[in-house]
């Protein structure tokens, strides 16, 4: 005689349906699956798509599945909005130029504090609630990032931004290590200024994200932001691209502005120097990740070598 408990009843049609639904879902997927397993990845993770609760959940939970569904994840991130308020906090001010944050030896330290000592620490706890799989560092950990000072040029003229860096030196050998130990490496882009005296400079995400992936070798570089993708003609939202060449991107990086300059700078860098695909995404959608990597639907804009794009693959 069963107990009642162990009774298993027909279920109902909807749940029937909503099960087939999920497994054609899976089955879905599973080409990509096969595709990108042990494949390595870098997603850059950061600006206005990082502020909302429910969007780092679903961020976490994106990487803990690719994860599990065998592929090599690192992730970059940034911290633009948490800094910002930081120094709000603190009554400080800081502004931008050619999308990057002029910083001042006190600005620095707010960074340096926010970046690798909030930020990174919150990405790590959310995506070790799926396993012990999420490890923190800087550029500043086991020499991973060296850098130089850079200025940024405005209107044809040369300005000073203070303590901000471009990374020249990339040694992955930690984060190869973690790689291989199958943990997911969570990036924060402070790093070491090789010609000064231990001092650190402010590095932007998204260009040092791109430098990880070329000496990774990473077989493609997704950056989330807070808009759709790239836009041809922004903002005119009928403009939205979904492939562009490499000569494409250089050609339309002299016509976006501020925050979308360093995104396609790094694509462009990450494509040059030999991945094959660079994404920028639409990081205000929750499970975005997920869906530019397992399925077909192709969200964002994909950014790839001029060879490629001449044989129209997508
Ligand atoms: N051609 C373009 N396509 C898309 N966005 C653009 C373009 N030119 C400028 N932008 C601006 O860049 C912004 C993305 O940069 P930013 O706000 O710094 O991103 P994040 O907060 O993700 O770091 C967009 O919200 C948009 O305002
Ligand atoms: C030099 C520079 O601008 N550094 C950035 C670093 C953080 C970053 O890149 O954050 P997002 O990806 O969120 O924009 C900054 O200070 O805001």
């Amino acid at each position: 005689m069963f107990s009642e408990s162990a009774v298993r009843r027909p279920a109902d049609p909807a749940t029937v349906r909503a099960a087939h639904d999920k497994a054609a879902t899976l089955v879905e997927a599973l080409p990509w699956l096969e595709r990108f397993r042990d494949a390595l990845v870098v997603v850059k993770y950061g600006g206005n798509a990082m502020t909302e609760r429910e969007l780092q959940v679903a961020f976490a939970q994106d990487i803990a599945f690719l994860r599990l569904a065998g592929l090599r994840v690192v992730v970059v991130h940034g911290g633009g909005p948490q800094i910002k308020a930081m120094l709000t906090r603190l009554g400080m001010r800081s502004e931008f130029k050619g999308g990057l944050r002029v910083t001042t030896p006190e600005v620095m330290d707010v960074v340096r504090m926010v970046l690798t000592g909030q930020v990174g620490r919150e990405l790590v706890a959310l995506i070790n609630q799926h396993g012990p799989m999420a490890v923190g560092l800087s550029g500043e950990d086991g020499a991973l990032f060296g850098a130089r000072r850079r200025g940024v040029v405005i209107d044809g003229v040369e300005e000073d931004i203070g303590l901000v860096g471009e990374v020249i030196q990339v040694d992955p050998s930690a984060v190869e290590d973690l790689l291989a130990a199958g943990r997911v490496p969570v990036v924060s882009t402070v790093a070491p200024d090789l010609d000064g005296d231990g001092q650190v400079l402010n590095v932007n995400a998204d260009t040092a994200a791109a430098a990880l992936a070329v000496a990774l070798g990473a077989r493609k570089l997704v950056i989330l932001t807070d808009v759709e993708g790239v836009y041809a003609d922004w903002p005119d939202r009928d403009s939205l691209l979904s492939q562009i060449s490499l000569s494409g991107a250089r050609d339309l990086l002299t016509r976006v502005d501020e925050g979308m300059i360093p995104k396609l700078e790094a694509c462009c860098q990450a494509v040059e120097q030999g991945i094959p695909q660079a994404h920028v995404i639409d990081g205000r959608q929750p499970h975005s990740l997920l869906l530019e990597v397992f399925t077909s639907a192709g969200i964002g804009t994909m950014i790839v070598p001029d060879s490629v794009a001449s044989q129209g693959v997508s």
